[in-house]
């Protein structure tokens, strides 16, 4: 399997076939080639006798160089960012060209929609040589809708790609040398394991509110089927069904748009502007194992995790893959056992997830979390599984360290903080405090990276490293790094 072995930064000091107007076309290898749906020069012909969609003319911003508006290029894919775009390299220049909805080592045929000063980006007209990985997606929306990246790709690569950009944030932004990363952990659940959706609608016109969905990809991926001339320039797709979402989501989608669209046509048709809602809204649906599907955000809902109930609020944060879950927190669990502390701190804490998870194998626990109404559902959800060791604060997490007797010596911390990371004011504190090991919980690789890079500096030593498949189909990755003080204490 070619493609793990070479990062995605020593991919693009590779060389690529590449052909465009400047350029005589390669021969492509005699393949099986996909259909192009749509005949993009046929639809810009009709588009040019009746002024049809915007996407066909080039923006007044546009750069002409070093293409031309939708000129057309072929190019090979070597390589995935870490939003999941293809990175090619176009002529003898090897001008970099994005393309997304591809597979590395495919050959493809896009066209060029914004030139920026050092690449370019593209949208993906025809797969002229497939991969093998390369299978049909399952939801007629992708290519237009920017919720799924990876629907095109198996589900083992979808995995191995994510274990190789984890690799990648190490070594490039974390400074590690050849990180054993662990193979992406994922069920079987690969579509209809979303829990919570929150589709947007934009602002009404004259109470009509149009699409209720999620925002579209920059371009649409013309060989999805798009048809440009029908291209509606709304920036946001009509989602009807979401093949990812959980069925009983599903079952609730077209009942809640419906009351939502009445519900604005009412209230503009009654004059109340307020209730219209001038910058559009958001929808909720949240399914859990005690209550199904609700959608008001402020409804308390309850979802079984292990042998645990946690309660919180439907809009507020809890993981939204139920199946994946159950698998994390025991992982999570047993790397801050190991290390055979006392007492465990989970900063980050939400309502309480890790830390109750935990309790059993700990004298002492403490949670720390910014949202007080997290704190409450932590403190509760404690009282509901018969837990007494638990303490939980409402504050910033670097608070925790002067709210808590623990010995550094005989304590573990948890962290799982937003995507951005941890904050300097924390880690300056945990630094301070030393506990003998950290697993760090993450939804951003990137920033988990740089923060790995200054708990290195400080001490640690990361001994396991395991990505988590949270969200199938999509680009996003959870990863756990356990670090482990190895130092000597005086
Ligand atoms: C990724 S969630 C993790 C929650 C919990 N560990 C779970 O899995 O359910 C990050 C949490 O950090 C909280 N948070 C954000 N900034 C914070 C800060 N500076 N100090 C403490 N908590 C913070 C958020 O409110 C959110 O609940």
């Amino acid at each position: 399997f070619v493609v793990r072995t070479r990062p995605v930064c020593a991919a693009l000091a590779g060389r690529a076939t590449s052909t465009s107007s400047r350029h005589p076309p390669r021969r492509a290898r005699s393949s099986p080639r996909m259909e192009l749906a749509v005949d993009i020069t046929a639809v810009a012909e009709v588009a040019e006798k009746t002024p049809a969609n915007k996407l066909l003319y080039a923006p007044p911003k546009f750069t002409p160089t070093p293409y031309e508006y939708l000129e057309e290029l072929t190019v090979r894919i070597e390589s995935l960012t870490n939003l999941g775009e293809g990175i090619a390299r176009e002529g003898e220049t090897g001008w970099v060209v994005m393309v997304p909805h591809v597979i590395p080592g495919e050959l493809v045929k896009c066209k060029v929609f914004r030139n920026h000063a050092n690449y370019s980006e593209a949208t993906l007209v025809s797969v002229e040589e497939p991969s093998p990985d390369r299978v049909e997606p399952n939801c007629p929306l992708f290519g237009m809708c920017g919720g799924c990246q990876y629907q095109h790709m198996s589900v083992s690569m979808q995995r191995d790609w994510k274990n190789q950009q984890v690799m990648d944030c190490l070594t490039r932004i974390g400074g590690m040398v050849d990180p054993a990363v662990k193979d992406t952990f994922g069920t079987d659940e690969t579509y209809g394991y979303r829990s919570k959706l929150t589709p947007h609608y934009d602002a009404p016109y004259q109470g009509r509110v149009r699409e209720i969905g999620f925002k579209k990809v920059k371009f649409p991926t013309i060989y999805h089927g798009v048809d440009l001339g029908n291209v509606n320039p709304s920036k946001v797709v009509d989602v009807e069904r979401c093949p990812l979402a959980t069925e009983g989501i599903n079952e609730s989608l077209p009942p809640a748009r419906q009351e939502a669209r009445e519900r604005v046509q009412a209230a503009f048709d009654s004059g109340d502007g307020k209730r219209v809602g001038k910058r559009g809204a958001t929808l909720l649906f949240r399914e859990t194992t005690e209550e199904g599907t609700v959608t008001d955000n402020n409804a308390h809902v309850s979802e079984r995790v292990g042998g645990m109930v946690f309660n919180f609020k439907a809009g507020e944060f809890f993981q939204n893959n139920p199946y994946v879950l159950p698998h994390m927190v025991d992982y999570v669990v047993a790397r801050a056992k190991e290390g055979g502390a006392k007492n465990l701190i989970d900063a980050y804490c939400g309502g309480g997830l890790f830390c109750l998870s935990a309790s059993t194998s700990f004298e002492k626990c403490a949670g720390i979390e910014i949202s007080p109404m997290a704190v409450d559902c932590a403190t509760r959800n404690a009282a509901t599984n018969d837990i007494s060791n638990c303490l939980f604060l409402a504050g910033t997490a670097s608070n925790i360290f002067a709210n808590v007797s623990f010995t550094p010596s005989e304590t573990v911390v948890i962290v799982d903080p937003p995507r951005k990371g941890c904050d300097q004011l924390f880690l300056g504190q945990l630094f301070k405090f030393r506990p003998t090991r950290l697993v760090y919980v993450s939804c951003d690789p990137a920033t988990q990276a740089r923060d790995a890079k200054e708990i290195m500096a400080n001490g640690y030593e990361a001994v396991d490293i395991q990505p988590f498949d949270l969200f199938p189909q999509t680009r996003h990755i959870e990863n756990v790094i356990t670090f482990q003080d190895n130092r000597k204490r005086d």
